[in-house]
């Protein structure tokens, strides 16, 4: 049966083509290189964690396939600015527009914005996804080992790496774990979903902790409030990727002050 993810993979090869289609990628690397340089990402989110506090990705996503609608009309300027405000270390920013409602205008919108390092959430399955992501300003890009052969992989993190860029690389089981480290990828998130059924388990990130306690990954998806944080804590992680829970928010600022400090006294 075809998955979620299988059914978004078939649409980005479209898009891909269409990508192609309408430019190249010299076009790309010259809208690149008019870019201001990267922002460390995986700099940024050390430099929180290793003075004491939780290291915060925080995303801008107006829907998803699992929730539905989160927030349609969302100002997403007005967003990320609460999410500084509140002492987030760095922000995802979906750019895939059937399934996420996000585009890559928001990214360019929003990294002119603000000064955090951005990371590009979206499916990237070709090279010139990575060169487009740099051309409107990603400091970071996701790589999803559950939807791609090792091979794309490290062509993937070879492109983004050649543009000074880092790279998520995102795990959901021990044997994508071991590839990730087969890959010698220097950020790793584990997603607590499970891309195929779409729901959520922390126990996911506690597994795969216990797996390679020495590595500092970031643990996404699922983590809704101070006390996900806490437990998390406990198996070592100190980076968390949070989108709906705080998209839904009324009092965003807040919100994201209390979990960057949870746990930490
Ligand atoms: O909204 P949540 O449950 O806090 O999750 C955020 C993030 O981890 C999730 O959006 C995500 C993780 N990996 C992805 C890959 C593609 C799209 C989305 C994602």
């Amino acid at each position: 049966m075809a998955t979620a993810l299988d059914r978004i993979i078939e649409y980005k090869r479209d898009e891909v083509a269409v990508l192609k289609a309408q430019t190249t990628v010299a076009e790309l690397e010259a809208r690149a290189s008019a870019q201001e340089s990267p922002r460390g990402f995986d700099a940024r989110l050390r430099e929180i964690a290793s003075a004491g506090q939780n290291a915060l990705i925080c995303e801008m996503k107006r829907k998803s396939p699992s929730a539905g609608d989160i927030l349609p009309g969302a100002d997403p300027l007005q967003i990320v600015r609460e999410y500084e405000n509140g002492g987030a270390a760095c922000l995802s920013v979906l750019t895939d527009f059937p399934s996420f409602g996000g585009t890559l205008e928001d990214l360019e919108t929003i990294r002119s914005a603000v000064s955090m390092p951005i990371l590009r959430k979206d499916f990237m399955i070709d090279p010139i996804q990575i060169v487009e992501a740099r051309a409107y300003g990603a400091d970071c890009i996701l790589v999803i080992l559950s939807a791609l052969d090792d091979g794309l992989a490290r062509e993937l993190i070879a492109t983004a790496v050649s543009f000074g860029m880092d790279v998520l690389t995102e795990v959901h089981d021990s044997r994508e774990l071991d590839r990730a480290i087969a890959l010698d990828a220097s950020l790793i998130g584990v997603n607590n979903r499970d891309l195929k059924a779409m729901k959520t388990d922390l126990g996911v990130s506690e597994v795969l902790a216990r797996h390679a306690p020495e590595l500092e990954m970031v643990s996404e998806s699922g983590v809704r409030d101070s006390e996900d944080i806490k437990r998390l804590r406990q198996s070592g992680f100190r980076r968390f990727l949070i989108g709906e829970s705080l998209m839904k928010e009324t009092d965003r600022e807040s919100a994201v002050h209390a979990l960057v400090n949870a746990g930490t006294d």
